[in-house]
């Protein structure tokens, strides 16, 4: 797959793309209705001779025009890169999201970044819209493609009367709903941190934990412990996690942390890519007045974890 960062100096040097049928959106997590819109693009270009291709911006339009901190994600552009990938698109075109991009018309938009980019069919959902304010959208399509290029609405993809969207699935994992997740996402949700040195406390109660660092742009799941995989050494091990602040030894709220004790797995880990991959809540954080009342419930908890391991025979590593 060709990547293609599309800035102000290098967009007019791109006139050599080749004839395409492009998805268009933000794409974030590249759920089961973004894999509908991108399979549609692919199926197009087969069909009509193209080549295939994905648009999507960066930074997020949300951050750009919003509080970026506010802004969480289900995936980062390197993830958004290695999914889109893996569904066999040709090109994959980033256009740089500025609030200079965001005031062109939809007329400058379809002109400068779909008729000039060579694209010869484009591909979006019922509710994409394009162009200042997000004026332009996919009624007003035919009329500015003056048949310059053919399209397709992807019509609106629904999970028990929910339209599937990015938004829908950051809530369910800010809710804690991790198990379902895979509903609208086509998968667990999972994201990629490093193991780092924690307060070494672990041990000493008796469960091991791997401390991990995750970048501050994902959305997580809401603190509490869960059922989860960590993926190591190339391969997925089963274990509890806790996300929270540990009020059993903090009394002020420092730093929330990930924290995961591996079931039957001793080696060290300090250092390693790792990733998590959130199967189920099993319950809150809780401040308990005794370590041993603590490890006690972790010992409920990863019993509760096993358990929900060995009910689920296969599991699915998408
Ligand atoms: C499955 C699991 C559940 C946990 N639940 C809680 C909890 O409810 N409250 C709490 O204060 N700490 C909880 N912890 C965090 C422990 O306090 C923590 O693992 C221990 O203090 C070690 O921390 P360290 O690795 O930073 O030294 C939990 C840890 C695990 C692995
Ligand atoms: N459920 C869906 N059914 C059909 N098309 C969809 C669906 N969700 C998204 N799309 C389309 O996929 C493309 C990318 O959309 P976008 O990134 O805005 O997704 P979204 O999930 O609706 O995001 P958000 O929740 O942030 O609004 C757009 O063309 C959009 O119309």
């Amino acid at each position: 797959m060709k990547v293609i960062y599309l800035t102000e100096e290098n967009k007019n040097a791109v006139d050599e793309l080749p004839p395409l049928s492009l998805a268009i959106g933000y794409f974030d997590g590249i759920h089961i209705g973004h894999q509908k819109v991108i399979g549609t693009a692919k199926e197009e270009a087969e069909k009509r001779g193209l080549h295939s291709g994905v648009m999507t911006f960066d930074p997020s339009p949300k951050a750009v025009l919003g509080n970026p901190e506010k802004v969480k994600y289900l995936t980062l552009l390197h993830e958004k890169k290695q999914r889109i990938q893996a569904l066999g698109i040709d090109y994959f075109i980033i256009v740089p999201f500025t609030k200079e991009f965001s005031k062109l018309s939809p007329e400058q938009f379809i002109e400068q970044y779909i008729v000039q980019l060579n694209v010869k069919h484009l591909v979006a959902g019922f509710d994409y819209t394009y162009g200042r304010y997000g004026k332009g959208n996919m009624n007003t399509i035919k009329q500015l493609s003056e048949n310059r290029f053919s399209y397709t609405v992807i019509e609106k993809m629904m999970v028990q009367n929910e339209k599937i969207s990015s938004t829908s699935i950051r809530n369910l994992i800010k809710l804690g709903n991790v198990d379902q997740v895979p509903a609208m996402l086509g998968r667990h949700y999972t994201i990629s941190g490093t193991v780092v040195h924690g307060e070494k406390r672990g041990r000493t109660i008796g469960f091991p934990t791997a401390n991990i660092d995750v970048d501050h742009r994902y959305v997580l799941p809401k603190d509490g412990v869960y059922a989860v995989e960590v993926f190591v050494n190339g391969q997925w091990i089963p274990g509890v996690c806790n996300i929270g602040f540990k009020p059993t030894f903090h009394n002020e709220r420092r730093q929330r942390m990930i924290e995961v004790h591996l079931l039957n797995f001793q080696d060290d880990l300090y250092g390693e890519s790792v990733n998590i991959k959130w199967y189920k809540r099993i319950r809150e954080e809780r401040k308990f007045t005794s370590v041993d009342e603590l490890s006690k419930q972790i010992t409920r908890d990863k019993k509760q974890a096993m358990d929900f391991f060995n009910s689920i025979s296969s599991i699915d590593h998408r």
